[in-house]
């Protein structure tokens, strides 16, 4: 954004001092003059990339003086890692596909890339955030610095929403996490004349309640901050159909339903595809595997490697799979591959090798890797079964990772302890739902086994296909791009 663009008092709080800024107030929304973009704000590359870049869809709708008029602009929030927040990138190229003007707001971690759908479109404008520099390591170091922490964030966001971005008609706020995300977004769409919507993930008191138990004082003020926070927002979305039932339930919340679904690049793969993309895999290398022939089996896990996950799960129904193995010569091999980034991922890497070391994973290839978008959705593609271990804090959120499976054509075995499991995964139709290493480790073997000629596989790789057909934007619009005011005719 050029400084021109800033209001006068940020720029005057700019010339004094970072911080000066609080002494005033960020200018507020008004649909007057009308905001719009001309031909001489794209760049020559971005011409080059029309349909990408949103200029195709520029050229389409200008009006006969050259000039689009922009009458949906968002302030997309995720107090999170950009790149790992696959559903508010989602949101932003949906606004942005269909004419709408996006700050999208949040940490920006280097390792990991952003859609490049989203880097290469002209009307999201991506504002990272600073990180809290220090990390707690124990339950008492995490009470001493959560206090810190919440009031650093609190400075960097009232900042970023309102003073390193334009005032926008709508704001939609990933929730969780909650603290202090609902309470700023709540200030400054009152200090802005902003409309606050608030995506529902999941519950922040839920998750914390993992941490520090569910009776602890501060999972009692977090739950009451939430709803407190939430409930005057102009419109929700939710996950699923049981976390609509809970917000109503718990705090009056009426919320629409928004299903994830996946994104277009997340789609099934030719066997020619397949095969290339395995090739360029370096685990592969020197394994005697004829790639096309599938006498051994590709299963893969995705995940933030938090705590709501349980890798030690698969690691046992590994092991267990592998000492059957050592038995029934029949069982094909096993490469398991764990892809993503987070706190506990080196505590289960050191978990792996300690069992690989041990031999207890005899024959088993396991890798964990972080992968370019594009690579990502290969090797789901490429593989024959995914795993989900999300046990769900709240009992009402979905995994992403399944619906990113879907979107591949990858049928799914999970941890399906938890009420919305259902929702999303249809028991021997598209997926297998289990509730320990054993019994993951007796669908590996009832699905790559002998006995069944591989039937129950084929039946789920049909149902996981049929789910791939149903795509993210054919449920945005009628939810989402009916509240944030598309015109339908507008559409593309
Ligand atoms: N590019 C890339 N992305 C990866 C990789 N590995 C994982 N990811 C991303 O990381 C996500 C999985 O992260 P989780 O944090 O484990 O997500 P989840 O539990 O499946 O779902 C969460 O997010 C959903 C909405 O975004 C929520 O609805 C859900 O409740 C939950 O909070 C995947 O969907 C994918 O986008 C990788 O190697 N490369």
């Amino acid at each position: 954004m050029a400084r021109d663009d800033f209001p006068m008092d940020v720029v005057m709080g700019g010339l004094l001092d970072r911080h000066v800024f609080l002494l005033t107030l960020p200018s507020a929304f008004s649909n007057f003059p009308p905001h719009e973009i001309t031909e001489s704000d794209f760049t020559d590359d971005q011409k080059n990339d029309p349909k990408r870049s949103g200029f195709a869809f520029y050229q389409k709708h200008k009006d006969e003086d050259g000039s689009l008029k922009i009458n949906v602009s968002v302030q997309v929030i995720v107090l999170g890692d950009i790149g790992r927040s696959p559903r508010m990138q989602y949101h932003a190229l949906s606004i942005a596909n269909n004419g709408g003007r996006v700050d999208l707001i949040g940490y920006l971690d280097p390792s990991v890339d952003i859609n490049p759908e989203v880097k290469a479109h002209r009307m999201i404008n991506i504002i990272p955030i600073p990180v809290f520099p220090f990390q707690a390591t124990s339950k008492l170091s995490f009470l001493i610095l959560a206090p810190l922490k919440i009031a650093f964030q609190i400075q960097a966001l009232y900042h970023a929403l309102g003073y390193r971005t334009k005032a926008s008609k709508w704001m939609l706020v990933q929730n969780p996490p909650s603290i202090p995300t609902l309470f700023v977004a709540q200030i400054i769409c009152f200090l802005r004349s902003t409309k606050l919507v608030i995506d529902w993930h999941n519950f922040g008191y839920s998750i914390l309640a993992l941490r520090l138990g569910p009776e602890h004082i501060l999972v009692k003020i977090s739950q009451w901050y939430e709803g407190c926070f939430a409930k005057s927002a102009t419109a929700h979305f939710a996950v699923t159909n049981a976390m609509c039932r809970v917000l109503k339930e718990k705090w009056n919340i009426d919320a629409l339903p928004l299903h994830d679904r996946p994104a277009n690049h997340l789609r099934p793969l030719k066997e020619d595809e397949r095969v290339t993309f395995l090739r360029t895999r370096p685990e592969l290398e020197g394994q005697p595997f004829d790639l096309h022939d599938r006498s051994w089996r590709l299963i893969v896990s995705s995940t933030s490697w938090t705590p709501d996950e349980d890798f030690s799960i698969m690691l046992d129904a590994l092991v267990r799979y592998a000492t059957i193995r050592k038995r029934e010569k029949a069982l094909p091999r096993i490469w398991a591959v764990i892809t993503g980034k987070g706190p506990l991922q080196a505590y289960y890497k050191s978990k792996i090798q300690q069992y690989v070391q041990e031999g207890n994973l005899n024959d088993t290839i396991f890798s964990t890797a972080w992968l370019s978008t594009a690579d990502y959705a290969r090797l789901l593609g490429s593989a024959d079964l995914g795993i989900s271990l999300h046990t769900s804090s709240s009992g009402v959120d979905l995994p992403m990772k399944v619906v990113d499976m879907f979107g591949t054509g990858l049928p799914v075995a999970g941890w399906g302890q938890f009420e919305a499991w259902p929702e999303l995964v249809k028991e021997g139709e598209n997926g297998r739902g289990f509730g320990s290493g054993e019994e993951l480790c007796g669908i590996l073997q009832e699905l790559f086994g002998e006995k069944d000629k591989g039937r129950q596989l084929r039946r789920l790789k049909d149902g996981a296909l049929r789910e791939s057909e149903r795509r993210w934007d054919d449920e945005w619009m009628p939810v989402a791009g009916q509240l944030f005011g598309f015109a339908p005719e507008r559409h593309g």
